[in-house]
């Protein structure tokens, strides 16, 4: 079944880059059905929270305490991303590493297909999607195939200064990260994104009440006393 949607999905993902928005949007619903047909089995939709924040300021780490301690999927877009980027055959793989690579935003339409594939592919109901959405157009994309599906929660923003990004991101470098993007060329561009790109977003899950923010200086024990309480104040 998963080597099936697997298959579908790299169709996907290559016709999606090539045709347009039309086709598209048709070949999108062909992959989504799997997922939609799944949802519709479940009593309940699946709840969703955003992970936001700047590049290393921490969410991958305390999304993992999340999981051990309330139980979610994590869903990392960036993870997703490098896995279809390595994935032998895939024919966006080189398009991906060009976006990474320079700190750009890689097109919804394939970062979304990534997500509802993996989401489907869970039989948990609960999912942290970290790194996204980080633009418009991921939002935006978002709201056209997913938002319907799920009962989204609210974006769990972790707020970090640019030099401690920087130094955890370089850090990470160094300890052997194998990321391509984890050097002072690349995180130059990943932090214009996220300023010009991401913030906005931030800002406007901010207008809907909809944003939970920690501050994600402190050592990764004492964030994650303040991540708890939020998780136990939402009834989770
Ligand atoms: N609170 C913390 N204090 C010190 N170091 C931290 C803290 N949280 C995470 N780190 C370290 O900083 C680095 C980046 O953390 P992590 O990968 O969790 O960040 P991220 O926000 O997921 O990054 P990215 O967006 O680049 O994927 C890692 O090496 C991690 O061990
Ligand atoms: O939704 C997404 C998530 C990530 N990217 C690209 O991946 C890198 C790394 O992301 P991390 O969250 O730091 O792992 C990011 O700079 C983007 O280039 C994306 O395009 N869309």
């Amino acid at each position: 079944m998963f080597k099936v949607l697997t298959r579908s999905c790299n169709l996907l993902l290559a016709q999606t880059i090539k045709h347009s928005t039309c086709t598209t949007v048709n070949l999108y619903s062909t992959i989504a059905a799997g997922a939609l047909t799944r949802l519709k089995m479940s009593e309940e939709k699946p709840k969703i929270v955003f992970v936001l924040g700047g590049p290393g300021a921490g969410k991958g780490t305390q999304c993992a305490k999340i999981v051990d301690r309330f139980g979610f999927v994590h869903l990392s877009a960036g993870d997703l991303l490098r896995e279809e980027r390595a994935r032998e055959g895939s024919e966006v793989g080189a398009l991906i590493e060009d976006y990474i690579r320079n700190g750009k935003i890689v097109p919804v339409e394939v970062t979304c297909s990534l997500l509802e594939a993996a989401m489907n592919k869970s039989d948990k109901n609960k999912f942290l999607i970290d790194g996204f959405p980080r633009n418009q157009d991921n939002l935006d994309g978002w709201n056209r195939q997913m938002s319907e599906k799920v009962d989204f929660q609210f974006v769990l923003f972790f707020n970090c200064s640019e030099d401690v990004c920087v130094d955890r991101c370089l850090s990470r470098g160094k300890s052997g990260s194998g990321r391509s993007d984890d050097n002072m060329e690349s995180l130059k561009k990943r932090i214009q994104t996220y300023n010009n790109d991401s913030l906005p977003i931030i800002k406007h899950f901010e207008e809907l009440g909809k944003v939970k923010q920690i501050d994600a200086s402190p050592s990764s024990d004492e964030v994650f006393s303040k991540v708890e309480e939020v998780f136990v104040q939402s009834g989770f």
